[in-house]
């Protein structure tokens, strides 16, 4: 039988990176791309098939935003497939993206400089929006909607005797200070892309432990810094295109700027070669690329103080509030 791959946000960039590496290494997959704009979804369709004739891409609307959407398109794919073997949770926005010109230069010159390049921390900020379902835009568009599609097509993911993957696309911009459990929609702050990837980090350990008995593994993965319309939503492209050859000098310095899709598409397709079950349900997997341009995987444990959070949130939800709120700076 052959396997069956789902890729939200598979009509461009890492999405897409994806799909191509996945095609190129086994030509059998049955292959779901789920986009919101089926226009694009069918360019990135023809694209596919332009390199690999004899491969089976078919295409799902999916608006991961939208819960009617995410229902519709789940009831779908259990009508069409009888198994899910890989389901990469990758669409993402980063609305209305603010880069502080200050803080950039203040730790240009500090000993955070490496930091601030793999992470953003501190530099960048974001203006939400409310969607049609009343919730925070980004929270429903990179956690929330994803996180229902795993939950209704747990029949599909957790049938006997099957091994199926789920696989997050997070970043390092995923940070613990920009998550509280007490507002996790990020209605309050200016970094809601940094909470609700720190969110999916958090939902996927959750994931293993509810659903490794039944065969579901979770990971997450954290592509770098990657050349695409995310990022060319941040500054100008002409802006992009002047500091390029900057930008590969830094790479000498931080493995962390993969650039290319292709590059950033490392951990994801590495982990569709993993034994689910030999994976460590704490790590987040990193896509690297070395000065000299090889890629790699590297899993990163997640922190102790997350670790802890996932702990007292799953078994003692109110001894949790009580840490959030005891512990400075975690609000
Ligand atoms: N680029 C980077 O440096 C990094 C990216 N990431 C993550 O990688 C993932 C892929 O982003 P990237 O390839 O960079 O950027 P792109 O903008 O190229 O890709 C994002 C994809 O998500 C899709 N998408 C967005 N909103 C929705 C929605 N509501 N429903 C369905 N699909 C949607 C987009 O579709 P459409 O074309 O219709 O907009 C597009 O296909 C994201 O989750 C992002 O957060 C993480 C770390 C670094
Ligand atoms: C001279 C240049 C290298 C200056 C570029 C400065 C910033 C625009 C970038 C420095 C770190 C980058 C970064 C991201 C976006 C662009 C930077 C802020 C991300 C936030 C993109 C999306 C992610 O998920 C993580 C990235 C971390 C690093």
């Amino acid at each position: 039988m052959r396997k069956v791959v789902l890729v939200t946000g598979a009509n461009s960039g890492i999405g897409l990176a994806l799909c191509e590496r996945l095609l190129a290494h086994d030509g059998q997959i049955q292959l779901c791309l789920a986009c919101r704009n089926m226009q694009r979804a069918e360019a990135a369709r023809l694209a596919l098939l332009a390199s690999h004739p004899e491969s089976q891409v078919a295409l799902l609307q999916l608006d991961v935003g939208s819960v009617r959407s995410v229902f519709q398109a789940a009831k779908e794919v259990k009508l069409r497939y009888n198994r899910l073997d890989y389901i990469y949770l990758n669409a993402g926005i980063m609305p209305n993206p603010q880069l502080d010109i200050k803080a950039f230069f203040k730790g240009l010159f500090s000993s955070n400089v490496i930091n601030m390049f793999a992470t953003a921390e501190g530099i960048l900020t974001q203006k939400d929006n409310i969607n049609s379902d009343g919730m925070q835009e980004v929270f429903a568009t990179n956690l929330f909607g994803h996180y229902l599609l795993v939950r209704e097509l747990e029949p599909l993911l957790c049938q006997p005797d099957s091994i199926s993957q789920v696989i997050w696309t997070s970043s390092s911009n995923a940070r613990r200070s920009a998550f509280s459990l007490e507002d996790i929609q990020h209605q309050q702050g200016t970094e809601p892309y940094s909470s609700s990837k720190y969110a999916s980090d958090l939902v996927s350990v959750a994931l293993n432990r509810r659903h490794n008995h039944q065969g579901l593994y979770s990971s997450v993965i954290c592509p770098g810094l990657v050349m695409t319309n995310m990022t060319y939503g941040i500054l100008p492209s002409f802006f992009w295109s002047l500091i390029m050859p900057i930008m590969w000098l830094i790479r000498i310095f931080t493995n962390t700027f993969t650039l290319t899709p292709y590059n950033g598409a490392e951990a994801l397709f590495w982990l569709s070669l993993q034994k689910p079950e030999s994976l460590d349900p704490l790590a987040k997997y990193h896509s690297l690329t070395s000065g000299l341009g090889k890629n790699y995987t590297q899993p990163h444990k997640v922190s102790e103080e997350t670790q802890y959070l996932i702990s007292s949130s799953l078994t003692q939800p109110q001894q949790k509030r009580n840490y959030i709120k005891l512990t400075p700076g975690l609000q």
